[in-house]
């Protein structure tokens, strides 16, 4: 089967994903810098806890660093929060809002990622409704999101025939990713071997998983912007 295609801005390679516990306010910032000078790809803001107005005031903070880098940032679950700060799109799960309304309220143009858990049903029914990519998880363990509910590795490969980009979440780690991306996975999408309110680590950590992606994802390519070199690219 030929490559989905990478649509608005998106591309293969590490998908960011902020928590308010390990990241509280004067962090954030930091560790997403740390993020995106280590290569991620897509950054999505996922705080559940905090205020509206912290949420207002980190989300344009956290836009304005992800348009400097060059990356999409997205919401999760909040489309009215999207809309307001000018982000790149939203990620809504199966207890979220609509993702039609959501598609309306945000237009063509913006970025809409669907929860899928391991479930084919959920990824036609969200491919229908005009879902720009496709996540899938959890695939391990996870501390950030305990209960979510389990996927079986061989949902990726059957999950081509959406022809979205595929995203893996849950409990993914520098040692576990690369068997995601064998399996089929677009991007990682990470929380906790990603952030511990250390910008070094995270940094380093992002490099590493940039690193699986250049090593075993076809597409991949780093981003220009980004002063390193990956084993497979020489630059010009
Ligand atoms: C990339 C990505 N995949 C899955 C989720 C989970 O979304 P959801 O099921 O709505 O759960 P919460 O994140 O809202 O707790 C996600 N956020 N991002
Ligand atoms: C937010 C979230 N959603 C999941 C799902 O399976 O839908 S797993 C998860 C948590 C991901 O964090 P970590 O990388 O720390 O496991
Ligand atoms: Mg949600």
């Amino acid at each position: 089967m030929t490559a989905a295609p990478f649509p608005k801005g998106l591309a293969p390679g590490l998908y960011a994903i902020t928590d308010s516990k390990l990241l509280p306010d004067d962090k954030l910032l930091p560790a997403v810098e740390a993020a995106l000078r280590g290569g991620a790809v897509l950054v999505q803001y996922r705080d559940k806890s905090s205020s509206s107005a912290t949420r207002l005031n980190q989300a344009r903070n956290l836009v304005a660093a992800c348009r400097n880098a060059g990356v999409p940032l997205i919401i999760n679950d909040d489309p009215e929060l999207a809309l307001r700060v000018h982000a790149d799109g939203v990620h809504l799960g199966q207890s979220d809002s609509s993702l039609i309304d959501a598609r309306h309220r945000l237009g063509d143009g913006a970025i809409i990622g669907a929860t899928c858990h391991g479930d084919l049903t959920l990824a036609a029914k969200a491919t229908g409704e005009g879902a720009d990519y496709l996540a899938f998880g959890r695939f391990f363990g996870s501390a950030t999101k305990p209960d979510a509910p389990p996927a079986d590795l061989s949902v990726l490969a059957n999950a081509r025939q959406y022809r979205r980009p595929l995203t893996a979440i849950g409990g993914i780690t520098t040692r576990n990713g690369s068997a995601l991306i064998q399996a089929g996975a677009d991007m990682l999408a990470v929380v906790g071997d990603l952030f511990d309110g250390n910008p070094e680590y995270t940094e380093r950590q992002a490099r590493e998983f940039s690193r699986l992606f250049a090593a075993h994802h076809p597409l991949f390519q780093p981003r220009k912007n980004i002063h390193d070199t990956f084993s497979n690219h020489q630059e010009p």
